[in-house]
């Protein structure tokens, strides 16, 4: 269990983290989202002692970081992959962590089985590739076998068997009655690996509800309906007060109202249906429409709306110093 309250972090005038309070809990996985430099590495830092928080206290199992006494067994982490001496082999490494925390050394052995590392486990890890890198922090964070783990964009770099492999082992993770709470910027594959969102922005908490719940609230989700007397069915439910668009000529989006609404609203008025279904808002509509007013470092619509002609044309411009 990871506990925060009131945390609060400060740099100078600029509020980083600003009076969060959530608890992350064991034996699900837990998606830390929100957009670039909405507090996330802060908070995680926090977490794990890294950084002092200015107000309020961040806790693993009910304890402040500092007061742990064998901190990897209690807390394990990814947060930079590169925080590895690059001279050193990834056994090496490993044996170093393990001995100054007190941890058996055929630990490494296991896990460096368990990310898959064990064929290379002498080579420097400095040679390493992205994905090699991202498997040995991630079998620094199992070392101490412990009851959390905290994840940073732990499938950042990966190919798609090594995403498929983070996803699987933060599942199995969560399955074994740990907490496992992850950041990430991939929607699609929060999707599929969280039970619970965090979504903050600009240090603030916007969302703390299962995965499922944040995709309910998206006002993106809507009831796709094909008739060939579209625009008599799109009359009807309009005069009904019913949010509908017309986005092919024998196709309705309907926004608001249970499927069975629309179907019996057609049947009732003659008009037949080809087809009636569910159109489930995806995570990332969700996400975008709460972190909407949240993005610090956003490209302003008018440029990320331009076409093609249109970034020429304004290259062409400022070429010609116009
Ligand atoms: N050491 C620091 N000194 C000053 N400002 C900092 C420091 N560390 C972070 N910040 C600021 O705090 C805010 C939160 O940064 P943080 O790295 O926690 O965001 P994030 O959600 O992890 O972002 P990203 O998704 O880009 O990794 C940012 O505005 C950042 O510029």
């Amino acid at each position: 269990m990871i506990t925060l309250r009131g945390l609060t972090k400060r740099y100078g005038d600029k509020v980083a983290v600003r009076d969060l309070s959530l608890e992350v809990a064991p034996g699900r996985v837990t998606g830390f989202l929100g957009p670039n430099g909405a507090g996330k590495s802060t908070t995680m830092r926090m977490i794990l002692g890294l950084d002092r928080p200015s107000a309020g206290e961040a806790l693993i199992g009910g304890r402040r970081y500092e007061t742990l006494r064998h901190p990897l067994r209690e807390v394990g982490a990814l947060l930079d992959a590169k925080a590895v001496h690059p001279g050193r082999s990834a056994r090496a490494h490993l044996v170093a962590m393990a001995r100054s925390n007190g941890i058996a050394v055929r630990r490494v052995d296991e896990v460096l089985e368990t990310v898959g590392l064990t064929a290379v486990a002498g080579k420097r890890a400095g040679s390493f590739s992205l994905g090699m890198g991202q498997r040995l922090g991630i079998a620094g964070a199992l070392l101490g076998d412990p009851r959390v783990v905290m994840f940073d964009e732990p499938v950042n770099g990966l190919d798609p068997d090594g995403v498929l492999w983070v996803r699987r082992l933060m599942r199995s993770l969560a399955a074994e009655g740990r907490t496992v709470f992850v950041s990430s910027h991939l929607m699609s594959e929060m999707q599929l690996t969280a039970d619970r969102l965090v979504v903050i922005g600009k240090g603030r908490l916007i969302t703390d509800a299962p995965v499922a719940e944040v995709i309910a609230g998206s006002s993106r989700n809507a009831v796709k309906v094909r008739s060939p007397r579209a625009g008599e069915l799109l009359a009807l439910l309009s005069g009904e007060g019913v949010e509908v668009s017309r986005v092919a000529e024998e196709e309705l989006l309907v926004v608001g109202v249970p499927l069975e609404r629309v179907g019996t609203a057609a049947h009732r008025a003659g008009l037949p249906l080809f087809e009636l279904s569910v159109r489930e808002a995806s995570l990332e509509e969700a996400y975008m429409e709460l972190t909407g007013t949240s993005v610090e470092y956003g490209v302003s619509e008018g440029a990320a709306g331009m076409g093609a002609g249109d970034v020429r044309a304004a290259a062409r411009r400022a070429k010609a110093g116009m």
